[in-house]
């Protein structure tokens, strides 16, 4: 708030500098400071949200999801008679109730998480059967979409967190009725009679022998779900889909949209009373209702695929680092308090033949949006010729300098040789295992990462706690996970060396020399063919200083897991 004070005193004073119209400066002041009140509450929507998805513990991230799904039922069917001047005894005229709609998944380019998604879908149910021969409406598809990325898997029975299918639900709706009561809400369940026949209906042996052959044709629906539960749902959904238009398909019949993988069926509609008319039965006062809908519990998981995948305590610069190495394309938020991701975000990094990235070449530098930083900045860069940077070599060797013929955008299409993903986490902090901060869930899409990187403030007065505390936190998550990462960023080296002299630059290069040696004592990985000692990369991500080593470094690690997957 006092740095928005600021920012609006340092406007009010430079309007008092310039000589000029003072009216029109009395209607700038009162543009600005509207615009300093929108700020503030930008600010405090933020703060706000944060605070939110802090106290929920991390339950948010939705990357994973269990939905129970159900195919539409089908309409029932009628028992009617046709009625006509005249004709007293019409022959049976009930039509057929209408399908229930399939359940349909489909996966989506432009969504990004599993938010959207209900817990619960049911397909529409058909419509009813009517009387003079009207059969009941099929009900149209139901579609889940899902984002790109999505792997969906059929619970089984056994599962805990899988809900009851259509059968098991039945028999525990029949719990403690005595056989008399379990069959006559079997039947009621299945047959539709005509008004006040019920009882006659029940025992006449045509009414017996259709309702065996029904029975029959229920056990072998039981026995095909079965056996489909052989293979379960598997779908792994990491390409749009094309749309699909058979050619050879009859008129009318062709599937002239790609509906996505069916999941649920919805059941048949019931069948009206002409179909059990026969020479003996010549009068049906009965019709069947319609099936029920598939019932089944899907697992949806959403896998970020990003290669490198950044770890690092709230405020580390982690998101300032994506938002650098991208050029400020990735558009995740950086601010100067804690947590401001709340999500990890994926940004892609192109990279030329030299290791120069494309970010580099945007010669942008990554606020976090005040004037007045940005103001300290420019002075800073002016004035201090020796500064921190410079003492700490963050450019000896490897400049960050882009070469001059190299231009980004279009032009550098030319230029790109490789090309990989980084994903900015939220902040991981001590404890996060006991869901304190976000929680650690958020880890889950780093599982698929080829490397993990640390990125630590090496302005804190002891920055190697910190990656005591990341390897922990990682390995409560997942034993092992800690062997991925590669590398640590110490960033932030840009606030270090004080204003240049002697004794805070020897300080400095000090403790950058304890950090290497921490992590080399204490964050040895093991390796297949032996240890592995992590690369210390002093960075500024605001300054974008040293960022092209750590790239060229991430294009190096990328490349041998790929051959090794390979
Ligand atoms: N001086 C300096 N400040 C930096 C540097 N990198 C990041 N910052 C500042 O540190 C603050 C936090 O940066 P973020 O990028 O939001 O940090 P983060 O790690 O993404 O934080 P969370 O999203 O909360 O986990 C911001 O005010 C940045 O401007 C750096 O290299 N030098
Ligand atoms: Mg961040």
């Amino acid at each position: 708030m006092s740095r928005l004070l600021c920012r609006s005193l340092s406007r009010q004073r430079r309007l008092f500098h310039c000589s000029g119209a003072p009216r029109q400066e009395a209607s700038n002041t009162v543009l600005e400071t509207q615009e300093d009140d929108d700020d503030l509450q930008d600010l405090l929507r933020r703060k706000r949200k944060t605070e939110w998805k802090r106290r929920q513990g991390g339950q948010s991230f939705l990357d994973n999801l269990i939905i129970n799904v159900r195919g539409g039922n089908g309409g029932d069917g009628c028992v009617a008679f046709h009625r006509e001047k005249w004709k007293p005894m019409g022959p049976p005229s009930g039509g057929s109730g209408g399908r229930g709609g399939d359940v349909y998944i489909l996966p989506t380019p432009n969504l990004t998480t599993l938010s959207s998604i209900p817990k619960r879908v049911r397909g529409a149910a058909g419509g009813n059967g009517q009387g003079t021969w009207q059969n009941g409406k099929s009900a149209p598809p139901t579609i889940i979409k899902v984002p790109l990325g999505t792997v969906i898997r059929e619970l089984l029975p056994g599962d805990s967190r899988r809900a009851k299918d259509e059968w098991e639900a039945e028999e525990e709706s029949l719990k403690g009725l005595g056989p008399e009561e379990r069959r006559a809400k079997l039947r009621d369940d299945r047959w539709v009679h005509y008004p006040r026949y019920a009882d006659d209906n029940v025992n006449r042996d045509v009414f017996k022998q259709a309702e065996a052959a029904l029975y029959r044709e229920e056990r072998a629906r039981r026995w095909a779900r079965k056996q489909r539960l052989l293979s379960p749902i598997n779908l792994d959904l990491d390409k749009t889909e094309e749309v699909m238009i058979s050619d050879d398909a009859p008129l009318g019949m062709g599937q002239h949209e790609w509906l996505g993988h069916i999941v649920a069926r919805g059941g048949n509609g019931g069948l009206g009373n002409p179909h059990f008319l026969s020479p003996i039965n010549r009068s049906p006062k009965f019709a069947t209702r319609g099936h029920e809908g598939e019932r089944l519990t899907l697992y949806l998981e959403l896998k970020i695929l990003a290669d490198i995948g950044l770890v690092g305590m709230p405020n580390a610069g982690k998101s300032t680092l994506l938002r650098a190495l991208t050029g400020g394309r990735a558009k995740t938020e950086v601010a100067g308090y804690a947590f401001t991701t709340l999500n990890p975000i994926v940004g892609v990094i192109r990279v030329a033949e030299d290791g120069t990235f494309e970010g580099a070449l945007q010669g942008e530098h990554i606020f976090d949006e005040t004037a007045i930083e940005e103001e300290r900045l420019r002075e800073r860069e002016l004035s201090d010729i020796d500064n921190a940077e410079e003492q700490l070599r963050l450019q000896d060797d490897s400049p960050d300098s882009p070469r001059p013929d190299i231009e980004p955008g279009h032009d550098f299409d030319v230029h790109e040789t490789f090309r990989f993903t980084v994903a900015d986490n939220p902040g991981l902090i001590s404890g996060s295992s006991e869901n304190v901060g976000l929680g650690h869930s958020f880890l889950r899409s780093m599982e698929r990462s080829l490397a993990l990187v640390y990125v630590v403030d090496l302005s804190r007065p002891e920055p190697w706690d910190e990656l005591r505390d990341l390897k922990d936190e990682l390995e409560k998550y997942q034993p092992g996970m800690s062997d991925k990462a590669h590398m640590v960023i110490a960033n932030k080296a840009d606030l270090l060396g004080g204003e240049g002299d002697r004794d805070a630059v020897e300080e400095a290069r000090e403790k950058l020399r304890r950090l290497e040696e921490y992590v080399k004592t204490e964050m040895v990985v093991k390796t297949p063919d032996g240890e592995r000692i992590l690369d210390v990369i002093p960075t500024s991500a605001k300054m974008s200083q040293n960022l092209k080593k750590a790239v060229v470094l991430m294009q190096k690690y990328i490349q041998q897991a790929r051959t090794v997957k390979v």
